[in-house]
């Protein structure tokens, strides 16, 4: 179990805002911190890695303390027990693939782990090659690779797919949830994405300025609105695209894209990369066995 209780005023566009948050993450869990811009999901990445300082906090992972702001306790972020993958890869272009990995391991070199990770992110092929002569989906796998070189128990990705394409991001995931349950990890992830939530991750903390205004399951979180459809998926908007007196909007819900047929009304303020709710109040559904 970690225990995490951290305070901090933050300085916000509108003034100063108060980050008071207390959570719990259960061993082997995966949680999304959802929220708007500007919440304070990133300041609890960093104060849970040590690189940020509450005024007032308290860090607990399973009976060691991390974190005691009263006892004047703070372990240093080397000595923490973490991974980070970021939005942009930081890499170091001069290096290759393996020598990113090899140097960000240390002087503890674990040969065989190394190449463990290598070819579980399906860098096999890859691994004379230099960050700049790689794909973002291909680099982000070695941002991945490298967080977890010196095997940590825990795992903080902070939107680390946004800046990648939808096909990449969907197999992205898969590689995220692959390490994630391999290495035992417990995992913290900041997205906006209900789709990728509802499929990583076990809990999600939402946070609205600075607090943490709703705990649950992600099908919960996503699902409980005042729609009473039967069916419901999150899914983002690719196209709309009007026809006659219809308009047609696609859809990517996980990895297939859908198409719903709107009023010009229904679609009025929705656009292209919304995130929205697909619902279905009477439909019978057929269920066909695919394997
Ligand atoms: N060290 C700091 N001291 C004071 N204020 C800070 C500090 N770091 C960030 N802030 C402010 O706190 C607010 C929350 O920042 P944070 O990066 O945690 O938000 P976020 O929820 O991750 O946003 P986004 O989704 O845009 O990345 C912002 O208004 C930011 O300017």
């Amino acid at each position: 179990m970690i225990e995490c209780e951290f305070q901090k005023t933050l300085k916000a566009a509108s003034g100063e805002m108060l980050l008071d948050v207390n959570f719990s993450l259960k061993k082997r869990s995966f949680t999304v911190i959802y929220g708007e811009s500007g919440a304070g999901k990133t300041t609890i990445l960093r104060m849970m890695a040590g690189l940020l300082a509450p005024e007032d906090g308290r860090m607990k992972v399973e009976e060691t303390v991390w974190l005691d702001t009263q006892r004047k306790i703070s372990l240093e972020p080397q000595k923490r027990n973490i991974g980070m993958v970021f939005q942009d890869y930081a890499l170091f272009p001069n290096m290759t693939v393996e020598e990113n990995l090899e140097f960000a391991s240390g002087s503890k070199k674990d040969k065989s782990h190394l190449e463990e990770l290598i070819y579980i992110t399906g860098l096999s092929g890859f691994k004379d090659r230099k960050p700049a002569t790689l794909s973002g989906g291909q680099q982000q796998r070695v941002a991945l690779a490298r967080a977890l070189v010196r095997k940590p128990k825990i795992l903080l990705l902070d939107e680390p797919l946004s800046a990648l394409d939808h096909s990449i991001r969907g197999k992205l995931q898969d590689y995220i949830l692959k390490l994630h349950r391999k290495f035992a990890l417990t995992t913290v992830l900041i997205s906006h994405d209900p789709g990728e939530i509802i499929k990583l991750a076990d809990k999600v903390l939402v946070l609205e300025n600075g607090q943490i205004t709703r705990e649950d399951k992600p099908v919960t979180i996503f699902t409980k609105s005042k729609l009473s459809g039967k069916f419901q998926f999150a899914g983002e908007v690719l196209e709309i695209k009007p026809e006659g007196v219809v308009t047609i909007l696609s859809i990517l819900i996980g990895r297939n894209v859908i198409k719903v047929i709107c009023m010009e009304e229904e679609v009025k303020t929705i656009k292209a990369g919304d995130q929205v709710l697909v619902a279905s109040k009477a439909f019978n559904p057929v269920v066909k066995k695919i394997k």
